[in-house]
């Protein structure tokens, strides 16, 4: 049994995002994203030459759209460009994300960071119960496809999130309603996290510990994420396990 590092030993249940923290699929959807806009911003150049440069990975990514639902992060991104939202131009590239989205991953598959798999043994085998939150609508299959979905005790995704009427991130009520299914207040858990809207939103719910994951988007992501709220930053979760390598 792999003991847990000092950091969380007082917790009684952990919330882990999923896209980037559990699977390796942040990068399936930004590479996604990437396609969607850069097609819309050459068919559709924004009045100001300044924003008509192509979506970044990592930096526009990392502010605009990773930790929101498609239609947020499709919005957060056109506008910051200065390109009108209406609905239908948001349905739009959202529609044309999901298609190359869901091709790519059909093509490559997708994998758990081993850390984290340690990390979630490591929890489970000293009865810490977990769960599994995501804005996406994919999460499911995304745990599933990479045979991680048992570990968890709970699952809120995206879909779960529209039924339920839950707010976006930074808004805190995914990992609520997450936490809630576990049994154990918010002041008692952790919520993991590698995206800036995620960590505000475990600050936001007053979660005892929020974990930030910096997956090296950029040379001062750590130190974004903990301006965003995280209390910690770590590159790999197996870091949380006793005896786990720093990278
Ligand atoms: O898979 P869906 O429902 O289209 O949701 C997409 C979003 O899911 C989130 O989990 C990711 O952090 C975002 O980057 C992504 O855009």
């Amino acid at each position: 049994m792999t003991p847990l590092a000092p950091a969380l030993r007082e917790v009684r249940a952990v919330v882990f995002d999923t896209d980037g923290v559990i699977t390796d699929s942040a990068k399936v959807h930004a590479a996604a994203w990437k396609v969607a806009f850069d097609d819309y911003l050459r068919a559709h150049p924004p009045a100001d030459p300044d924003q008509r440069h192509p979506f970044d990975v990592r930096d526009d990514y990392l502010r605009h759209v990773d930790g929101k639902s498609r239609l947020d992060g499709a919005a957060a991104f056109l506008a910051a460009r200065g390109i009108d939202t209406s609905e239908e131009t948001v349905r739009t590239v959202a529609e044309a994300k999901e298609r190359l989205f869901t091709a790519r991953l059909r093509d490559q598959g997708v994998d758990a960071y081993p850390g984290t798999v340690r990390l979630v043994r490591a929890l489970r085998a000293a009865g810490v119960p977990r769960a599994a939150a995501s804005a996406s609508r994919h999460a499911g299959e995304l745990l599933s496809r990479a045979g991680v979905l048992d570990l968890f005790d709970a699952l809120v995704d995206g879909g779960e999130a529209a039924r339920l009427g839950l707010a976006g991130k930074p808004q805190p009520d995914l990992f609520l309603e997450a936490v809630d299914r576990l049994g154990v207040a918010a002041d008692r858990a952790a919520v993991v996290e590698d995206a800036l809207a995620g960590v505000e939103a475990g600050r936001r719910g007053g979660f005892a510990l929020v974990v930030g994951v910096d997956r090296a988007a950029g040379p001062d992501t750590g130190a974004r994420l903990l301006r965003h709220g995280a209390d910690i930053v770590v590159r790999d979760l197996g870091e949380l396990c006793a005896g786990g390598e720093p990278k």
